[in-house]
């Protein structure tokens, strides 16, 4: 289970994320919504470690993990789409995914150097990257190079380093964005098998209110950092404050 505990940060005087306690089960997919500014993305960044909290506390499975950087709470098992500063442009997309998965599997397989499972471990790389290419619908552009794909391929391909990952948790910020009509699909049908799996823990930031209605077993909602909803879909879309201020309906409209 993850779980935030009184997580906060200040940027100065202002409180961007306030004091947010949550849990995360496995097998629930919890949309994270809120207006431009709530702090979704700031509450993600602080989960996953690219900012350092002010006060509270991250923790996944019981264990602290706080102190830790983004690095060792990914190897924890907290799984964030990669920023694609991380990719690796002059290599292809397949070079690309083989990497991750072997950087996934560092330290398990650890049988000394010898031929045979040099070949043997590299064909299995190649077959997993192979079958999760073709996943995020980008087996035939395989052979590309990275700096020459357009936005949409790029974002596929962070989803498909992530899945190489195999984290417990997976968090998706906003996935679809930037992304045209044919794209999308793709990547929502992955979160969705994602789900049907029942084991993993997936965050999803998202502005598209179909896709929450659709996607979310349970959805939260940030207003000004704070947490103030959280319940089943129905419930929450309905919920007079998530009408006010999320969707801008007038208290009487509502
Ligand atoms: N590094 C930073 N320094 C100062 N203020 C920041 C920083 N990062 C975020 N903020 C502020 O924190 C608040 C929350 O921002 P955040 O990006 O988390 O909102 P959001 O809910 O993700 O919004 P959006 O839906 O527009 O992406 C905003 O007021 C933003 O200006």
């Amino acid at each position: 289970m993850l779980a935030t505990q009184d997580l906060t940060i200040r940027f100065g005087g202002h409180v961007a994320v306030n004091a947010v306690t949550c849990s995360f089960e496995p097998g629930t997919l919890t949309a994270i919504v809120g207006p431009n500014g709530a702090g979704k993305t700031t509450y993600f960044n602080l989960i996953s470690g690219q900012l350092k909290a002010s006060a509270g506390k991250v923790t996944l499975g019981g264990r602290d993990l706080s102190s830790l950087p983004a690095s060792e709470r990914t190897r924890a098992g907290l799984g964030r789409a990669f920023q694609l500063t991380n990719l690796f442009p002059r290599l292809t997309v397949l070079e690309n995914v083989r990497l991750a998965v072997q950087a996934a599997r560092e330290g398990a397989h650890h049988r000394g150097l010898n031929l045979w499972s040099v070949w043997s471990d590299h064909k299995a790389l190649l077959e997993r990257a192979d079958e999760i290419l073709e996943s995020v619908a980008l087996a035939d552009k395989e052979d590309e190079l990275v700096a020459n794909l357009p936005h949409g391929d790029q974002r596929k391909l962070e989803v498909a380093l992530l899945m190489a990952l195999e984290p417990q948790v997976f968090m998706f910020d906003e996935p679809t964005a930037g992304m045209n009509a044919a794209e999308a699909p793709v990547i929502l049908d992955l979160i969705r098998r994602l789900k049907a799996d029942r084991s993993k823990t997936i965050l999803l930031v998202e502005h598209k209110m179909d896709v929450v209605r659709e996607l979310a077993d349970r959805i939260i909602v940030l207003h000004n950092g704070a947490l103030v909803a959280d319940g089943k879909p129905a419930e929450v879309i309905a919920s007079p404050i998530v009408q006010e201020a999320y969707l801008g309906v007038s208290k009487e409209t509502a």
